[in-house]
């Protein structure tokens, strides 16, 4: 006999954790389901692990850039210990037991859509009113020719390794390959970055890529942009690959961060009337509605594939179920990589402006020049900061960020883009002194309005 809920959370991610303990707290019947771990890839073998490692480097970055301070020692055994201390040594059993304590019914195994409202995990069939689908995503592998035959590495095995490797190949020069980048060259490992396209980060600011790329390279990392592999193979006991431009890059391990595509494979959605979009992602409306009764939210449905936008889909969909909807604006929403110094942006890019027909205005500042708190900060100040402003609007459009905790000062714009902060309010607004944020009005007056 089926066992009935109001809600079926498929995936436990950071999505689903927040859907499922907002309904929970609402008062409904909740159902959790996971196939690996309650956390998701997030809390394991993602976000949660390299912040934890690349904080450390960055920390002794910082001691070594102040004037007056310096010698930091990096300790990877120390590093290390921290980081499976923060990813519960991959032990969900105490979100288990606290999810049950809430009074979910936690079930462990691969969730199934047998139909509308119906559902199988690990052969017991469950009844529901809504399905909530959050099953994440999985990381991308390109076809390469010999690839069985060297060792290759995910973020899985990137961030769970407790011995570093002396040469890495990363393939892929996006916000994973950045990250990993930083924190592998930092601890010491010789890094080769390779990228197809022909700059890193191709979804940011051509700026933004090259002030990613300088950083990157002064750190040590070498970079080769405008090629990928073809080949891979052993020699000796190198693992090697040919590139298109005719050379080799080598190393004891070979990391893909190639991106990522959504897990939607063996859930029997197309059934229930989900459909899909070009990259297998579900499509979703914006109360993140993907079928009747069938919600989805996070990197299944590959918006923005980020932990907090995955928590606010869940938000979203907790609260169109509770009976309060409210459509989903995504404008605005930081995109931050922990690099160091940390690479920040929030709305469109001159590119996509465009694209929408907008007429425009930028400024780019160095931080340096104009303000107190990087020479406070630091002996050998960074930080650039570059607006885009929509001049028939008056309003912030865009704005990236690359400097020393840009990831939290970018949130001043990414409130003024989301909710259309004239720029006469922007230039009246008083920042504190001596902080980065007081950059905002020097960058605001040197646009041409
Ligand atoms: C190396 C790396 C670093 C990152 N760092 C950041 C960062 O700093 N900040 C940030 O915002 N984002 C970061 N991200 C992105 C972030 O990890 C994802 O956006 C986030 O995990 C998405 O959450 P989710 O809940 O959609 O899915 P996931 O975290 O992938 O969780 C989905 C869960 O569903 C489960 N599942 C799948 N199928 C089934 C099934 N059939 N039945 C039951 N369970 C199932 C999976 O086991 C998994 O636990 C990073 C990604 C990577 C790869
Ligand atoms: N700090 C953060 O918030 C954070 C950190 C890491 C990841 N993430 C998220 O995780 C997702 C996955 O990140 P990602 O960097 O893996 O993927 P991505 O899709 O953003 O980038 C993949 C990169 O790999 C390159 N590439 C693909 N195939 C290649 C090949 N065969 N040879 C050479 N280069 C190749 C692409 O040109 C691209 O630059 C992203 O959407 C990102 O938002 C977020």
């Amino acid at each position: 006999m089926s066992e009935h809920v109001d809600v079926a959370v498929m995936g436990m991610g950071p999505g689903g954790e927040v859907a499922a303990s907002r309904l929970l707290a609402a008062g409904q019947r909740v159902a959790v389901i996971e196939r690996e771990l309650i956390g998701g890839e997030c809390a394991y073998w993602a976000c949660i692990p390299s912040k934890t490692v690349l904080r450390p480097p960055e920390a002794a970055g910082e001691v070594d850039r102040v004037q007056g301070a310096g010698g930091a020692g990096l300790d990877w055994a120390r590093a290390r210990d921290y980081r499976d201390y923060m990813a519960r040594h991959l032990d969900d059993s105490g979100q288990v037991r606290s999810y049950a304590d809430h009074g979910a019914l936690v079930l462990k195994g691969e969730a199934r859509v047998l139909s509308r409202g119906r559902l199988e995990v690990a052969g017991r069939e469950l009844t529901c009113d809504h399905v909530i689908v959050a099953t994440g995503s999985d990381a991308v592998i390109p076809p390469i020719d010999g690839l069985d035959t060297v060792t290759t590495w995910t973020n899985r095995e990137t961030y769970t390794t407790r011995d570093l490797p002396s040469r890495a190949v990363i393939v892929g020069g996006s916000a994973v390959g950045v990250e990993t980048a930083q924190f592998l060259v930092r601890f010491g490992v010789q890094v080769t970055l390779i990228q197809r396209s022909d700059r890193l980060l191709g979804r940011e600011e051509p700026r933004v890529s090259e002030l990613a790329q300088k950083y990157l390279q002064e750190t040590g990392v070498e970079i080769r942009t405008g090629t990928s592999p073809t080949r891979a193979y052993q020699e000796g006991a190198d693992n090697v690959l040919d590139l298109t431009d005719g050379t080799q890059a080598g190393g004891d391990v070979i990391i893909f961060a190639t991106g990522r595509t959504p897990r939607t494979n063996g859930l029997g959605l197309g059934d229930a009337g989900v459909k899909f979009g070009e990259r297998g992602e579900i499509l979703v409306d914006d109360h993140c509605r993907a079928a009747d009764g069938i919600w989805a939210l996070g990197d299944v449905t590959a918006v923005m594939p980020f932990t907090h936008v995955a928590k606010y889909q869940a938000r979203i969909v907790a609260d169109a179920i509770l009976g309060r909807p409210h459509a989903a604006h995504y404008t605005g929403i930081p995109r931050v990589v922990f690099a160091d110094p940390e690479i920040a942006a929030a709305g469109l890019t001159q590119a996509q402006a465009d694209d929408d027909g907008l007429t425009t205005s930028t400024a780019e500042i160095d931080l340096a020049q104009s303000l107190a708190r990087p020479w406070t900060y630091e002996g050998d100040p960074r930080g650039h900061l570059g607006l885009l402003a929509d001049r028939d609007r008056r309003i912030l459009v865009g704005a990236w960020a690359v400097g020393p905790q840009a990831g939290e000062w970018i949130h001043q714009a990414s409130l003024a883009i989301r909710t259309h902060i004239p720029i006469e309010t922007l230039l009246d607004q008083v920042a504190q002194f001596p902080t980065y944020s007081e950059g905002y009005l020097t960058a605001l007056e040197a646009l041409d309005l």
